[in-house]
């Protein structure tokens, strides 16, 4: 899969292409959706799939303490994309220069003269441009007048209800793991190198492996039965995510994952984490010693549910 970063790095040869557009957070079942539509489209015509996504997304722009935490990191998200059949995906900065753009002059601009879109899919609620102002109806008559087609894809729903970013995020948040791996059709992962840590690990008799997250914010934080990625295969494991409120810290997020029996060496790796089950609320313990009992209890429940269960 190509990437290319900015409208002023289109080349002519990237002209002549089916396109979709939009944040592409998670890239859940609706998104997986969409994607395989445009690969069938991509086939039919014989011409190259490209994703348009914005970086930062432009809620991250608008309200940069208010956006919910992210899903996927880009670099995640690319790695999914390329998962589903994706060719290329355009990368457009979210600033105020796109921000400003009218709809007639974002389809103008992006899909007519950068991309020369041959078929459009997007969501029945898919909107663009300045404002918003852009929808479907919008779309279907620049299509009409340009000479491509466009399409809204089914609305994908799990359960009655339709499969967004933001309902995995409510899911997640509140530890509901049916919910959030129906809707991604997989499980919750987190993707970072690991890192030294404080070394606290081994007087906790827990050694973790400290995962860098790279984000301000997480979508969730507490006490999680995982499984981590070693050589191909899931380890089981217990994790916790947050601000570590009973060691001194800096108030940033951390990922700290304690594998069962575990005794090989995994500072600078990258470690893919799935979350399967929330254990309990992240705490603040008075002391070292009840911090440690609490781990115990952890592990032993780890234990407990892994024995004999199958790892995904
Ligand atoms: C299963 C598990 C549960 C944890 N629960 C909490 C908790 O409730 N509150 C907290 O402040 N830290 C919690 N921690 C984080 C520990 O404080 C952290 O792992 C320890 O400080 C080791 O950090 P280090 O690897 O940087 O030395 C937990 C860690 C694990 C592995
Ligand atoms: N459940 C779904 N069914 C069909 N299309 C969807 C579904 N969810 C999103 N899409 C479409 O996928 C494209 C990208 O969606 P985008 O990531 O911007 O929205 P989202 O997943 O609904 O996120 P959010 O919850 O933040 O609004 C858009 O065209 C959108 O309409």
């Amino acid at each position: 899969m190509q990437l290319v970063r900015g409208l002023h790095n289109l080349r002519p040869q990237h002209r002549g292409c089916v396109a979709t557009i939009g944040n592409f957070d998670g890239v859940h079942r609706g998104h997986q959706a969409i994607l395989a539509r445009l690969r069938e489209r991509s086939a039919e015509l014989g011409v190259p799939s490209c994703v348009v996504l914005f970086e930062p997304q432009p809620r991250e722009y608008f309200d940069p303490s208010g956006a919910p935490a992210r899903l996927s990191r880009l670099r995640d998200k690319l790695a999914l994309l390329a998962a589903e059949g994706v060719d290329r995906v355009l990368c457009l900065a979210f600033n105020p220069r796109l921000r400003e753009l009218s709809a007639a002059e974002f389809v103008q601009r992006v899909l007519l003269d950068g991309l020369g879109v041959l078929h459009l899919e997007v969501g029945d609620d898919f909107r663009f441009g300045c404002d918003r102002a852009g929808d479907f109806a919008f779309l279907a008559e620049a299509a009409q007048r340009e000479g491509f087609t466009v399409e809204a894809a089914k609305t994908v729903e799990v359960d009655g209800q339709r499969v967004s970013s933001t309902r995995v995020r409510e899911a997640l948040a509140s530890g509901d793991f049916k919910v959030a791996e129906g809707m991604l059709g997989r499980p919750f992962r987190i993707v970072g190198r690991v890192l030294h840590g404080q070394k606290l690990g081994r007087q906790l008799n827990a050694p973790t492996a400290n995962v860098q997250l790279k984000r301000k914010r997480v979508p969730l934080t507490g006490v999680y039965l995982v499984s981590a990625e070693i050589d191909g295969r899931p380890w089981p494991g217990v994790a916790n995510i947050g601000v570590r409120p009973s060691v001194a810290g800096d108030g940033s997020a951390h990922l700290e994952v304690h594998l069962l029996d575990f005794a090989g060496d995994l500072y600078g790796r990258r470690l893919t984490v799935a979350f399967h089950h929330k254990l309990r609320d992240e705490q603040r313990f008075a002391s070292l010693e009840a911090l440690k009992t609490a781990i115990a209890a952890d592990i032993a429940a780890a234990r407990a549910h892994w024995h004999g269960q199958p790892l995904k």
